[in-house]
C-alpha cells in the first residue's frame, strides 16, 4: 500500500503520521506537498494535524483552496481511503468531503490530553482491527475540536452508523453527540479529532492508534487480493 502523507505550511503531525505507515505498519509512504497537483499511484491519503496557514480565518478555511485538494476530492470519489486527523478533519470539513464544521472548544482553550474513545462502528474500513463499543485511549491536541452540525445531518449520521468515535465519559471540546470522529456515505473518507498516529507504539503510552493504520492496510490489502482473483 503506498501512502500519500498531504503537508502543508503548518503542518505539523505528518512526520508522527509518516512513521506510523513508515515503522508502524512497514509501508511505502511519501510526504506530497500542498503545492502538487496529482495523486496517482497512491493507494491511501492522509491528511495530517497541525496548523495549516497558521489557522488564520478558520482552522482548514484556506488549506481547503490548496492545489493538491482537488487531487484530495478526486482520490475521495475514486474510493480510496482518505483520513483526515485533527487539522486535517477540520480541511475535510472545510472541502466538503464530510459534514459540519468545528467550533473553538467550549472552554475556549486548546487542549491536549489522552482521552478515552468509544469506537461506535467497527464496521468500517478503518476501525475492523477494533472491537464494536471498545474504549481506546488516543491524545487530543486541539483549539478547534468542537464538532457541530444542524439537527437534519446528525440524524443522517446517527441513522447511517456514521459516527465512528464518540468521547467516552468527558466530553472535552463540546462537541455535538460527543462526536469525535465521522465517516463519509461511502465510507471511505474518515475524520477525527483525536490522533492514532500518535499512539501508534506502546512506547508513546498506547499503541490503540496503529490498529486503525492496521485496518486500512487490511481492507486494501483484501481488497487489492480480490481485484486480482476476480
Ligand atoms: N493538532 C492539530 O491538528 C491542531 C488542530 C487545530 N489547528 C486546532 O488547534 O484546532
Amino acid at each position: 500500500m503506498k501512502t500519500a502523507v498531504i503537508v502543508f505550511p503548518g503542518s505539523n503531525c505528518d512526520q508522527d503520521m509518516y512513521y506510523a505507515i513508515k515503522d508502524g505498519l512497514g509501508e511505502e509512504v511519501d510526504y506530497v506537498w500542498h503545492a502538487e497537483t496529482s495523486l496517482d499511484g497512491y493507494d491511501a491519503i492522509m491528511i495530517p494535524g497541525g496548523f495549516s496557514y497558521g489557522d488564520y480565518l478558520r482552522s482548514g478555511a484556506i488549506a481547503r483552496f490548496a492545489g493538491i485538494m482537488p487531487a484530495v476530492i478526486k482520490a475521495a470519489q475514486e474510493g480510496k481511503p482518505v483520513l483526515g486527523v485533527c487539522n486535517g478533519f477540520q480541511i475535510l470539513l472545510e472541502a466538503g468531503l464530510l459534514p459540519g464544521a468545528m467550533l473553538k472548544n467550549k472552554h475556549l482553550k486548546f487542549i491536549c490530553e489522552t482521552v478515552n474513545l468509544q469506537v461506535k462502528n467497527n464496521g468500517t474500513q478503518f476501525t475492523t482491527r477494533y472491537n464494536q463499543n471498545e474504549v481506546i485511549r488516543i491524545p487530543i491536541a486541539h483549539g478547534e475540536g468542537n464538532y457541530f452540525c444542524d439537527d437534519a445531518t446528525l440524524k443522517e449520521l446517527q441513522d447511517n452508523n456514521r459516527i465512528v468515535f464518540t468521547y467516552s465519559g468527558e466530553n472535552p471540546n463540546g462537541s455535538r453527540a460527543d462526536i469525535a470522529g465521522i465517516i463519509n456515505a461511502a465510507g471511505n473518507v474518515l475524520g477525527m479529532m483525536p490522533h492514532p498516529e500518535r499512539a501508534a507504539d506502546a512506547l508513546l503510552g498506547s499503541d490503540d492508534g496503529l490498529r486503525l493504520f492496521q485496518s486500512i492496510l487490511n481492507h486494501w490489502r483484501e481488497s487489492t487480493h480480490a481485484a486480482y482473483t476476480s
